[in-house]
């Protein structure tokens, strides 16, 4: 995964122009009872808000009153159901909008909140399974899944429950750095405060959190945005291991048993080029994950499709006599689309404070990452994952077999990095021979693994992740390439997956 040229990643300090909301403007909003302040902060601008009196929460989370939030390139509501006033300052252009709506889906959410309470508190009765509902989130792009998620997971925890989160989609990192598919136990509030990243929270990986416990993520590695990528073989590998692994995690902490999942999806999933694709990864999904819950959210064709095809069917590896509900809910209308340029900055919010932390807002860390210079020789074995249609990147200069074949007077000249050579379908890592300089600006995955050379590339893909490097310059001639690391110390001894699917995405913004 490449991001070309974030500002700050590769320099010795973060670049911090906006360190501070310069603030401007300050002015007070009422809210009556049951309304939300809707708003969508400028990228990388800061809008600080208090809540004054009352009593407001966002996407579930409380907000402590009289303690200031920064809300960086921000799109989210402030709730009341009792009614509050906030103040809000900013500097001039930081509020790209800002409205107070009437109508709102926290009803709704409120009452599958309450529905999961039920399941939860039934789980641990005489009849019991002892395990609480696992839920499967689904929808097109933009509909509030992720919201969703952030609310039911934000309610649970003040119910005193430790819900596993799970997320299945790649392009936004959840704990963790996009490109990647992950799961971990809620047993803490979550952040309220956040910057375009997201509101899970910053990467564990890239040091403490604060005032807010870490909470340390299972972690596997995509390395691309599209699930039914080679008919899905990766996307339904990891998460299979995934699954396997949130069992593992769970077996024998009844709370978090008896808490369940929450499973948010991508909107990818079901776009309609590939339904019936994604269909097969639905199903997959729901019985890796013992599924006994589905909410479709804003869309009439998914809610039917899943209806016919999972309500009231028994669930994978369920007790007999267990069975899948389906329910729909409306999109809420503050929901708001996030174009490519707003995803590009989300994903570079993460990388960098993956590396250099978060001065900014949460936990207010600053990180000092280690840049280091390595001969290309002396790493262990970059991997590159092959996307679907991909060409070879170990091509000698030299015209490979097929090109030799090519007339004569043909107007070509021979790459030195990208063979012509389509690579075979069912190849999903390519050994990296020498260094490229396409892999300036990646991201590296760290494996948990050592494959050998004769090894099958199941032992590469079935690994989880143990952190990250960025590559900031790659000198092709003395053959090293400069790493960024988040902690000092040798680069592992562990394969490195260099995933070049979310190329493509960023290239056309870029
Ligand atoms: N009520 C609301 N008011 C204002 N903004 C909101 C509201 N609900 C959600 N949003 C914002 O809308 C954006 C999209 O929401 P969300 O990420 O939940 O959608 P999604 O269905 O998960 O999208 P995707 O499939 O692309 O991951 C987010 O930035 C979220 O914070």
């Amino acid at each position: 995964m490449s991001i070309p040229g974030i500002p700050g990643l590769g320099q010795d300090e973060p670049e911090l122009d906006n360190a501070q909301p310069q603030v401007g403007q300050t002015k007070t909003v009422d809210l009556r009872k049951e309304q939300e302040w809707r708003f969508e902060g400028a990228v990388g601008r800061g809008v600080e808000v208090k809540v004054t009196t009352g009593t407001a929460e966002l996407f579930g989370t409380e907000l402590v009153t009289n303690k200031s939030y920064t809300f960086i390139g921000t799109k989210a509501a402030i709730y009341t159901w009792t009614g509050c006033t906030l103040e809000i300052s900013h500097d001039a252009g930081a509020l790209a909008s800002e409205y107070v709506a009437e109508e709102h889906t926290m009803n709704e959410s409120v009452n599958v909140h309450l529905a999961l309470e039920g399941c939860r508190d039934r789980s641990t009765t005489a009849t019991g399974t002892g395990v609480g509902p696992r839920v499967l989130i689904l929808g097109p792009d933009n509909v509030g899944k992720s919201t969703l998620a952030k609310t039911l997971t934000g309610y649970a925890v003040r119910a005193g429950r430790a819900p596993v989160v799970v997320n299945l989609d790649p392009g936004e990192g959840v704990l963790s750095l996009p490109g990647t598919v992950s799961a971990a136990v809620f047993k803490t509030i979550l952040e309220a405060e956040r910057d375009e990243g997201g509101g899970w929270g910053a990467s564990p990986m890239s040091g403490p959190n604060g005032e807010v416990p870490v909470k340390v993520p299972l972690v596997y590695y995509f390395g691309g945005t599209d699930p039914s990528e080679k008919k899905g073989t990766l996307y339904k590998a990891l998460v299979g291991r995934l699954a396997l692994s949130v069992q593992g995690r769970m077996k024998g902490q009844e709370e978090v048993e008896r808490s369940g999942v929450l499973v948010d999806t991508p909107g990818s999933l079901l776009s309609a080029k590939q339904a019936s694709m994604g269909y097969e990864l639905v199903g997959h999904i729901a019985s890796e994950f013992a599924i006994d819950k589905i909410v479709c959210l804003g869309s009439e064709r998914v809610y039917n499709d899943m209806l016919r095809k999972f309500d009231r069917q028994p669930v994978s590896g369920g007790v007999a006599g267990e069975t899948i509900s389906v329910v729909k809910l409306a999109k809420s209308g503050g929901v708001v689309d996030r174009d490519q340029t707003y995803m590009r900055a989300v994903w570079e919010a993460q990388i960098k404070s993956y590396f250099y932390g978060n001065p900014r807002v949460g936990a207010n860390i600053s990180l000092q990452p280690r840049q280091q210079q390595v001969d290309f020789d002396a790493l262990p074995t970059i991997w590159r994952r092959i996307s679907a249609g991909s060409n070879s990147y170990n091509s000698s200069g030299n015209a490979t077999e097929e090109e030799e074949f090519m007339p004569g007077d043909a107007d070509y000249e021979p790459s030195a990095t990208v063979s012509e050579v389509p690579l075979p379908e069912n190849q999903l890592f390519e050994k990296l021979t020498s260094p490229t300089p396409a892999l300036r600006n990646c991201v590296l995955a760290v494996m948990n693994c050592v494959p050998e050379p004769d090894e099958p590339q199941e032992t590469l893909r079935d690994s989880s992740c143990m952190g990250f490097l960025y590559v900031t310059e790659v000198d092709e001639g003395r053959g090293k390439i400069s790493l960024l690391s988040p902690v000092a110390g040798r680069v592992p001894t562990r394969a490195l997956v260099w995933g070049e699917g979310m190329e493509a995405v960023l290239n056309v913004v870029g």
